[in-house]
């Protein structure tokens, strides 16, 4: 009897489930996990050992049964079945699921099987199958689905078709009803049936998406499963209630829906009201291509889908596999474009709203994607990963990061170097001005390139539909020119064969016709002889003529009724053709010309996309040769803003003159903002989805103003405090500070006028304006900080005396350069000089001395944290350090603080809250875990204790403040 569990919690559902296999018997002859093999395989080969050595698990027929496992996947609760012969060892595998591919294909591997086929019993909408990508990890084995899935399989399956493995075989039988393409799988001695989503134990497939029809499925039910024998196994694609198996007469008698009667069925079947199952818009388009290993690498090693596609990698969780994978592979846009027609006209075939999401999809994500990529690489239509560069999502040891990865948040924990924290020490005031220009004009680049690529995506998403209904179309004049040619032809052959037999009738009526003439003449002949015949002759020749005449006038009357009959059967032929061969022939040519029209229709739309198609081509290169143009005109504005800016600065400390524009160091400075009354323009950051509100206060990453080793020397920032000094004594010669570069700065120096400097004298304009505003809301600020403070100091704080973690020594990261001064002064404008962080936290209520898990100073906060990857979602323990001297969240790898992982700066802080919904699913202690949100990354933080996370999360939001100010 079948034991059936219900209701118990997801997590103990696998445990259930071997519980229920072990306990499991069955009286017709599948032997239970606790008989073992009761009759070892003769003929087995020593490799199929392991077969053997697994034989606890084995569960085998006692008469000749496959070999068979049933797999439990369960985030979909979906059922993978493995069926194998033992003898050949040959198997098949049914409904395999993306997320377990390594699981089913380690269990292959050590039961020695060799998959010939992996079914799927339809296009499912909750989850990705894994058999295209099962297919290139598998040698030899063929995919198959129904042909009415209108998905992609080698093998197409129709009603009857029979699966074979070694000397067992499966049998389609098509179930549709919860979809078109559903079919459920017989094995040869009705033993099992697999229902698929059809029938599942106590239920069915819901009809209400994918032409779903109820009435369909009662019907496919009851006719092809209910109609097997009693004793049938019935192993669904899915349970929710950690149910395993049923039997036909179970399911028939105790179905609560599909023993009713159809009415009450469809009635039943209407009000289910089920949730959209979550990853139907994904999980769809997927299966409908069969997703495989090239078009997932094409479109992986492809900018503009990447996102798209690592969201597949992420649900399936072979992430790291593959990544490590994709960049050694090139890109080849024509098959790029391919594989997108092909996805594209799948998706049309199937649902407009699939295909628009997926359009939707494809265009977001390519937004995101450009935002995230190398800009200085768009110009080449090549993928940037393809030219030795790794997409940003792939972890690296150190090394190249793209020109825009600025190192707040690093996704892979970025190290930086000594020599990266001290040049960004080196960067004074004076450097901020040159910073601001070339910024500024970097982020014309920046947005240049981001409009090209968004057009091209467009442009080039527009061509692979266009090529897609292109080819659809195409396929579709093939179908309708072949469906003419074969009405064509078989009006030929008709008209053929009548001529045929018309013509041998006509021969054999001639050959009669002259055997009638010649005995005619015949008799003719003995009649004229007779008159010179001697009397007895003569009377035995009339005899003769007689009996001539006789046989003449017989074979006449025969050839004239044959002649007649021929005469009146073509006569009735012709009658017959007009009223039945005539009505068909009608037909027959109705529909020829009917097919000429469609024929001709479909010829024209193919030309029109054609047209089409070569105008998004013409446009595109258009688009092209203007950007090129434009960035050109850009390049040669930036080399002469730089030659114009000399006579300004006097970078008497800088070893090379030439700053890095356009090919920007690896070794990147992450420069928090010394001066918050400056122009902000050195907040690291990525470029993200966030830029149009973002654009003023966050500036694009400091790091094209490093410069270049010269001369074997390490990178220096590009000012001084020194410079700093002489570039504000150049600005009260007169020029008001921060007229960077105005025409008459220009006219000062006796320098020509440059035609962009215009362009950038407004820019200028703007940042001033931009500085004022920022300047006033600096001050308030300050204002508001000194009441506070003023109030603080009316109330007596007992805790304000200094504790021992007060007193611990500075951090001994930095070295107390000349600018500490200035430095101190900056932060002073960002947290008032009295701000005292320990003070603030108790002010708050927390038990600062109670919690030894912090150490909390005036100015610090530093204690472990766990911390979650942000590509490789691993669980990290970090020594996180707040600083509110440089004005950042840092976190190293031990308490040490030597080695930095990575850093959140203040500013691109955006909220700080507890994880009440539990999105870190994975958190280690999700009761312990809060989120700290940035412009573009959310990091998950866990505490080791609750007093602790909420002295963190307290700590942080301190740090939010200049944020939500500015
Ligand atoms: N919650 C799941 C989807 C559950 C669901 O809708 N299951 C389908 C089969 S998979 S498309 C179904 O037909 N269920 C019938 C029933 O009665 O439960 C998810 O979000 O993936």
């Amino acid at each position: 009897m079948c034991s059936v569990i219900s209701r118990v919690k997801p997590v103990q559902r696998v445990l259930a489930l071997a519980r229920t296999r072990s306990l499991w018997t069955h009286n017709e002859g599948w032997s239970c996990t606790t008989t073992r093999i009761r009759r070892p395989c003769a003929g087995l080969r020593s490799s199929f050992e392991p077969l053997r050595a697994s034989s606890r698990l084995y569960c085998s027929s006692m008469n000749q049964g496959p070999v068979f496992r049933q797999l439990f996947e369960p985030q979909s609760c979906t059922y993978t079945y493995v069926l194998a012969d033992p003898q050949s060892r040959e198997a098949v595998i049914i409904d395999p699921v993306l997320d377990t591919l390594d699981r089913d294909l380690k269990l292959i591997h050590e039961l020695g099987l060799s998959v010939k086929v992996a079914v799927n019993t339809h296009c499912h909408a909750d989850h990705i199958t894994s058999s295209g990508l099962m297919k290139k990890r598998l040698v030899g084995l063929k995919s198959a689905i129904s042909k009415n899935s209108g998905a992609a399989a080698d093998i197409q399956l129709s009603e009857g078709d029979e699966i074979t493995f070694g000397k067992h075989s499966l049998t389609v039988r098509e179930t549709p009803g919860h979809t078109d393409g559903c079919v459920s799988l017989v094995l040869s001695d009705h033993s099992m049936a697999f229902t698929g989503d059809a029938l599942l134990i106590r239920g069915c497939g819901r009809t209400d998406f994918q032409q779903g029809c109820a009435t369909k499925l009662y019907e496919s039910i009851h006719q092809k499963i209910f109609t097997l024998p009693d004793h049938c196994l019935i192993y669904p694609a899915h349970d929710y209630l950690g149910q395993t198996v049923s039997t036909v007469v179970e399911e028939r008698r105790f179905n609560p829906r599909l023993s009713k009667n159809l009415e009450e069925f469809v009635n039943i079947m209407k009000n289910l009201n089920l949730p959209k199952p979550k990853n139907i818009d994904v999980a769809v388009p997927a299966n409908l291509v069969e997703i495989s290993i090239e078009i997932l690498y094409r479109l992986l090693h492809h900018s503009f889908i990447h996102s798209f596609i690592h969201s597949f990698i992420n649900h399936s969780r072979h992430s790291l596999v593959w990544k490590s994978r994709t960049h050694k592979l090139s890109n080849n846009n024509k098959q790029l474009k391919k594989d997108i027609s092909h996805l594209c006209s799948n998706s049309i075939s199937l649902t407009s709203t699939s295909l628009s999401l997926w359009k939707q999809t494809f265009y977001k994500d390519a937004t995101v994607q450009l935002l995230n990529m190398p800009w200085n690489n768009t110009e080449n239509s090549c993928s940037p990963w393809s030219q030795g560069l790794q997409p940003p999502w792939i972890s690296r040891e150190g090394g190249y990061r793209s020109p825009t990865y600025s190192g707040v948040e690093s996704d892979t924990e970025s190290s930086s170097t000594e020599s990266e924290r001290s040049s960004s020490r080196k960067l004074d005031v004076g450097s901020v001005r040159v910073q601001t220009l070339t910024s500024t004009l970097q982020q014309r680049f920046t947005e240049i390139d981001q409009q090209k690529e968004e057009l091209q995506i467009e442009l080039q998403l527009e061509n692979a539909l266009l090529q897609g209904e292109l080819q659809t179309e195409k396929k579709q004049l093939d179908r309708h020119i072949q469906k003419l040619q074969a009405l064509q032809q078989e009006v030929r052959r008709k008209e053929k064969q009548r001529h045929t037999s018309r013509q041998k009738e006509l021969e054999s009526l001639e050959r009669e016709s002259r055997r009638v003439q010649e005995l005619r003449r015949s008799c003719e002949e003995k009649e004229k002889l007779i008159p010179s015949q001697s009397e007895s002759r003569r009377e035995q020749l009339i005899l003769q003529l007689q009996q001539d005449k006789e046989a003449m006038e017989l074979a006449v009357r025969a050839f004239e009724d044959w002649e007649f009959h021929f005469l009146e059967q073509e006569s009735c032929i012709d009658e017959e053709d007009n009223a039945e061969e005539g009505e068909h022939e009608g037909e027959l040519e109705k529909e020829i010309v009917c097919q000429q029209h469609v024929v001709t229709t479909t010829q024209e739309r193919v030309q029109q996309l054609e047209r089409q198609l070569k105008e998004v081509e013409r446009e595109n290169e258009r688009e092209l040769n203007a950007w090129r143009r434009e960035k050109r005109e850009l390049l040669h504005k930036t080399q002469t803003v730089h030659k114009d800016k000399k006579p300004f600065t006097d970078w008497s400390n800088i070893t090379s003159s030439a700053p890095c524009m356009m090919s920007l160091s690896p070794l990147s400075v992450h420069t928090p903002p010394q001066e918050p009354c400056k122009e902000s323009t050195s907040l690291p950051r990525r470029r993200s989805s966030h830029r149009s509100n973002r654009h003023s206060d966050r500036p694009v990453s400091a790091q094209g103003l490093v410069r270049p080793p010269s001369d074997g020397q390490k990178p220096v920032a590009l000012a001084s405090p020194i410079s700093s000094k002489r570039l504000s004594n150049v600005y009260s010669g007169g020029q008001r500070p921060g007229s960077v570069l105005s025409p008459s700065n220009s006219a000062t120096n006796s320098r020509a006028v440059s035609p962009c400097l215009l362009e950038l004298v407004e820019m200028e304009k703007k940042l001033r304006e931009a500085k004022a505003e920022r300047e006033r809301l600096l001050r308030e600020r300050e204002e508001q900080w000194l009441l506070l403070e003023e109030r603080r100091q009316k109330e007596p704080i007992s805790s304000i005396a200094e504790t021992p973690q007060r007193a611990e020594p500075e951090p001994k990261v930095q070295d107390r350069s000349p600018l500490k001064s200035q430095e101190l002064c900056s932060q002073a404008l960002y947290l008032s000089p009295n701000f005292d962080l320990r003070v603030h936290v108790e002010s708050l209520g927390h038990g600062v001395a109670g919690c030894s898990d912090l150490r909390l100073t005036s100015r610090r906060c530093a204690g472990f944290l766990t911390k979650r990857g942000g590509r490789v979602k691993t669980w990290k323990k970090r020594w996180f350090l707040f600083d509110t001297e440089h004005r950042r969240l840092a976190y190293y790898t031990d308490c040490d603080e030597r080695k930095l992982k990575g850093v959140i700066y203040f500013q691109a802080i955006e909220e700080v809250y507890y994880d009440h919904l539990r999105t870190a699913t994975s958190s280690p202690r999700p009761n312990l875990t809060f989120c700290v949100k940035t412009y573009d990354r959310l990091f998950f933080l866990v505490a080791s204790n609750a007093v602790s996370m909420r002295i963190w999360m307290d700590v942080i939001v301190t740090a939010t403040d200049e944020h939500c100010r500015h």
